[in-house]
């Protein structure tokens, strides 16, 4: 054995494994008891053709084991082995259990023990693959390319603007802005001087034309700015590397301020059911990508869910490698509770649920902004939107806000096909865009797709009767 020294533990342990439902998912529940408890040298020992799956190999299949001379029945070894490794396996499997109903929404698995996630990755996500209840499926431009995939999508990051706009900019925002401004680049320069400055946590809200974006920009470019001056003292540290993340939820929102999703920054997976996974192999590309980051910018912040505000966190702490808030970042969340809450039903941030771990409430320091800063033909406009944003139910529409927008309705035979149209159903978005799409041309010709569906017992791909028919996120398992 050379130096290896073997390693000797007299002491009980638990060893983690992936549990599976013997009802909802037998074939797996069959393939975990085969690898872990019959002595083979590779999976392919473990199915025969005549006994094609885990099931059926584990309920008729027959072995003869090294050292012995008769065939003998799988499924009494595997019980043989069960029962002298899995001691106490149902006391645990219903502790288990327990905890997963009765635990907060954070999972402290992947902050204790970061690295260790790798262990457990391919199986969590493995059992999220089968897992159909999606947080984000009803997202219209939510991009499954980004979530938890190999990729790394470089960070997008906005066009630098005109110094002498920029300083215009700057000069010209209002008091709030100003005071919202300055307290973040008092903080960028203490950090600069190594003065350690506390992180910090700001809401900016604010209704319509308030300037919350106008704000994001002048605070990202100064930020950006002064923080790439903070001493790196790795000398390979690529400074080139964002100070500051410029993110929202939706990739609409997150284009509109020349930022990245918050699922493709921080590779999230589609489904944010606790427990929360770590990175796995992919954390030190993302540590990597993020090692100068100091503030973090959430614009959209009203449908970001709560699940969704712990898993940033959760990967936060993790590419940062500190158990602080975030992973020690500086947070500025920017948004309006008024406008769209987070998709299904997902609760926001400003809900308050006792029996969680409240990032929100504990932490975020509100400041509302409520000069509107349209140009004069926008104003009146804005200053509706704002009258509409806190109306009650059962409050009366003013009569000059009701004169407004029935200015803009038209009958639908009136209205120019090139305008954006908005519907409720994706029935009615298909029948407009083939009526448009035939407008625009006459001979259309059908291409049918051969689909195949990898047949879960066997591994085999599969031709399918006819064409898959659904949505793209179910696309992505033919
Ligand atoms: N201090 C300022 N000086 C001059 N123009 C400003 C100032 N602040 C904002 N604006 C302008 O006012 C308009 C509205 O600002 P902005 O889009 O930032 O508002 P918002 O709060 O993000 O609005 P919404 O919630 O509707 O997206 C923009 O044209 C912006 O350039």
């Amino acid at each position: 054995m050379g130096f290896v020294q073997r390693r000797k533990n007299d002491k009980p342990a638990i060893i983690r494994f992936h549990r599976c439902s013997q009802e909802k998912h037998p074939e797996q529940y069959y393939g975990r008891l085969l690898k872990l408890y019959l002595p083979h040298r590779s999976d392919h020992e473990l199915k025969t053709p005549s006994l094609p799956t885990y099931q059926a190999f584990y309920g008729a299949g027959c072995v003869q084991l090294p050292g012995t001379d008769c065939l003998e029945y799988v499924q009494h070894i595997v019980k043989r082995n069960r029962e002298k490794y899995e001691k106490n396996s149902e006391e645990i499997e219903s502790a288990v259990e327990e905890y997963e109903q009765n635990r907060g929404v954070t999972d402290e698995w992947c902050n204790l023990a970061p690295e260790s996630d790798l262990v457990r990755l391919p199986l969590v996500e493995q059992e999220r693959e089968q897992d159909n209840e999606n947080e984000q499926e009803d997202v219209p431009d939510y991009s499954r390319q980004a979530d938890a995939s190999t990729e790394v999508r470089a960070i997008r990051e906005p066009p630098a603007i005109d110094p002498t706009l920029l300083r215009q900019m700057f000069q010209n925002l209002n008091k709030k802005q100003a005071c919202i401004f300055y307290a973040v680049r008092d903080w960028c320069i203490k950090r600069v001087c190594a003065l350690n400055p506390e992180q910090f946590f700001f809401y900016i809200n604010g209704g319509a034309g308030t300037g919350k974006s106008h704000l994001i920009k002048c605070i990202y470019s100064e930020a950006s700015k002064i923080l790439s001056k903070v001493p790196r003292y790795a000398d390979d540290v690529d400074i080139s590397k964002p100070t500051v993340l410029l993110t929202a939820f939706t990739g609409t929102a997150a284009f509109n301020i020349s930022g990245t999703t918050l699922h493709s920054l921080l590779k999230l997976p589609r489904s944010l059911k606790p427990p929360i996974q770590g990175l796995g192999n992919q954390l030190d590309e993302v540590r990597s990508e993020l090692l100068n980051a100091e503030i973090i910018v959430i614009d959209e912040v009203s449908m970001v869910s709560r699940h969704l505000f712990a898993y940033v966190d959760a990967r936060l702490k993790q590419i940062k490698g500190t158990r602080r808030p975030f992973g020690g970042m500086s947070v500025i969340a920017v948004g309006d509770f008024y406008q769209l809450p987070p998709v299904r039903q997902s609760k926001p941030l400003c809900v308050h649920d006792p029996s969680e771990i409240d990032l929100w409430r504990e932490h975020f320091q509100m400041i509302t902004l409520t000069e509107i800063m349209r140009q004069k033909d926008d104003v009146v406009f804005a200053e509706m939107l704002n009258r509409i944003r806190v109306k009650g139910k059962l409050d009366v529409l003013c009569e000059a806000d009701r004169n407004l927008l029935s200015q803009a309705i038209t009958e639908p035979a009136h209205c120019p096909t090139d305008a954006l149209h908005i519907f409720a159903t994706n029935k009615e978005v298909d029948a407009h865009n083939s009526a448009t799409l035939g407008l625009l041309h006459t001979h259309i010709i059908d291409i049918h797709a051969d689909d195949y569906r990898k047949d879960p017992r066997t591994g085999r791909m599969a031709l399918q009767d006819r064409p898959f028919k659904g949505g793209k996120n179910e696309l992505q398992t033919h």
